[in-house]
């Protein structure tokens, strides 16, 4: 995989037979509201230019504050080297699909933001899916933003003309650890809040399914009406990396919509253990093999069911962040010294996460294409793959 040239992310095509469209939706536009980036089906146009990767800049700002680097040198530097970057979708490209589209709805990890997973969402989106990755406003995201009414003062100075007249954009960055703060209490709070924004997330498509119209407070010239009756609302998963695979597991506990569960590198520390038995879907576990622990992996156990399917397989070769799209972007040497790159190729690696994905999603949802062709995946059978885990788990203590 050589160096991503210079306006295009060195993410891997899609796979599906679609061409994929994608669009930011905002409602209402408070912190309180929806936020998510929409990737869906799409119309071969060529007047539609693609999606942009990463579309402020202070999300470069909040990156930096996120990794504890210094801010103006790093904002300049990432600004540099990916702020023209492209994704292999069509910016608010015309809905297309001949039939109902199953819907994901993807949950980022701790210090991402939703356009992170695109090679992950587009892959979905090319193989007919409806996929919205939520950006969570839990303070657990590198940056994000929402709107407050302009104040009197500040219509009086009249300072902002932004497109929303009344309207002045705000900013949320990542909330650091207090020191002496424990960190549980933190991480359980945010991860009750993330599932209930998947849950208004998969709300608000179900309204765009029925047909009534909501205001977008961004401005895109997406065709929003197109998605009526575009969505089969009984083949819903939730899918998550890290901290948005134990958003996996709290959203599955709470909204019985979501039919299977499909978590990437799961971080299970923010979860209640007392939730455990009260989810009753069927989850997949797709590891790294650098990112798990023994504590990880049998919380993780918790959940197996003689009754319910549980899988879990490892990518041999793969690191924490063989998920999110920063996999894709620097050659080998640099991507593994910033332990972005494992030893696999970033391509393969996500290639088998995506197919067994499918896989799944079409075991669980009755979906009716051909994604049982990568059943075997799901078993770990590929030389790229573990069945389960390399990690030795102790088993606990009755
Ligand atoms: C010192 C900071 N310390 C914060 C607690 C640990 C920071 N950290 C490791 C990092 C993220 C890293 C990263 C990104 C991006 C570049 C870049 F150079 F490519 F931009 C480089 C290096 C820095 C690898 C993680 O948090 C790992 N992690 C993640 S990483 C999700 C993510 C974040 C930003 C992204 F751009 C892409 C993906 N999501 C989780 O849910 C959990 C964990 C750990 C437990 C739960």
């Amino acid at each position: 995989m050589g160096n991503a040239c210079s306006n295009n992310l060195g993410i891997p095509p899609a796979n599906g037979p679609n061409h994929v469209g994608c669009t930011d939706f905002m409602m209402d536009h408070t912190a309180q509201g929806s936020f998510f980036r929409l990737y869906y089906p799409c119309q071969e146009t060529e007047k539609s230019e693609k999606a942009d990767w990463v579309p402020c800049r202070e999300y470069f700002n909040g990156l930096a504050d996120f990794m504890k680097i210094n801010r103006t040198l790093s904002e300049r530097i990432f600004n540099y080297l990916f702020g023209s970057f492209k994704i292999p979708a069509f910016l608010d490209a015309p809905f297309k699909s001949r039939e109902k589209c199953p819907v994901v709805i993807f949950s980022h990890g701790l210090g991402a933001f939703r356009t992170l997973y695109s090679a992950i969402c587009v892959e979905l989106a090319s193989q007919g899916f409806i996929v919205a990755s939520v950006e969570h406003r839990d303070q657990s995201a590198s940056a994000t933003f929402y709107f407050h009414e302009k104040t009197d003062s500040e219509n009086a100075s009249k300072t902002s003309a932004s497109a929303q007249s009344n309207l002045v954009k705000e900013w949320m960055y990542y909330r650091t650890l207090r020191h002496g703060e424990s960190e549980f209490p933190l991480r359980n709070k945010q991860v009750k809040q993330r599932a209930d924004e998947c849950i208004q997330a998969l709300d608000r498509l179900t309204k765009f399914n029925s047909g009534i119209r909501m205001q977008n407070v961004l401005q895109t010239q997406f065709d929003w009406a197109a998605l009526e009756n575009s969505m089969d609302l009984c083949r819903v998963a939730v899918m998550g990396h890290s901290f948005g695979g134990a958003t996996v597991i709290e959203s599955l506990c709470k909204e019985v919509n979501f039919k299977c569960g499909v978590a990437l590198d799961a971080w299970m520390f923010p979860l209640d253990d007392e939730i455990f038995p009260r989810v009753k879907q069927p989850i997949f576990f797709i590891n790294s093999e650098k990112f798990q622990w023994a504590g990880n992996i049998s919380r993780m156990r918790k959940l197996d069911s003689a009754v319910i399917q549980r899988k879990m397989i490892t990518i041999r070769g793969t690191v924490h962040q063989s998920f999110p799209d920063f996999t894709f972007l620097t050659g080998n040497w640099l991507g593994k010294l910033m332990k972005l790159k494992g030893e696999i190729d970033p391509a393969i690696a996500i290639d088998l996460s995506n197919k067994a994905t499918l896989a799944f999603l079409q075991r669980h949802l009755g979906l009716e294409k051909n994604f049982n062709q990568w059943d075997p995946l799901i078993d770990g059978e590929d030389d790229n793959l573990i069945p389960g885990t390399n990690v030795t788990v102790l088993q606990s203590a009755m």
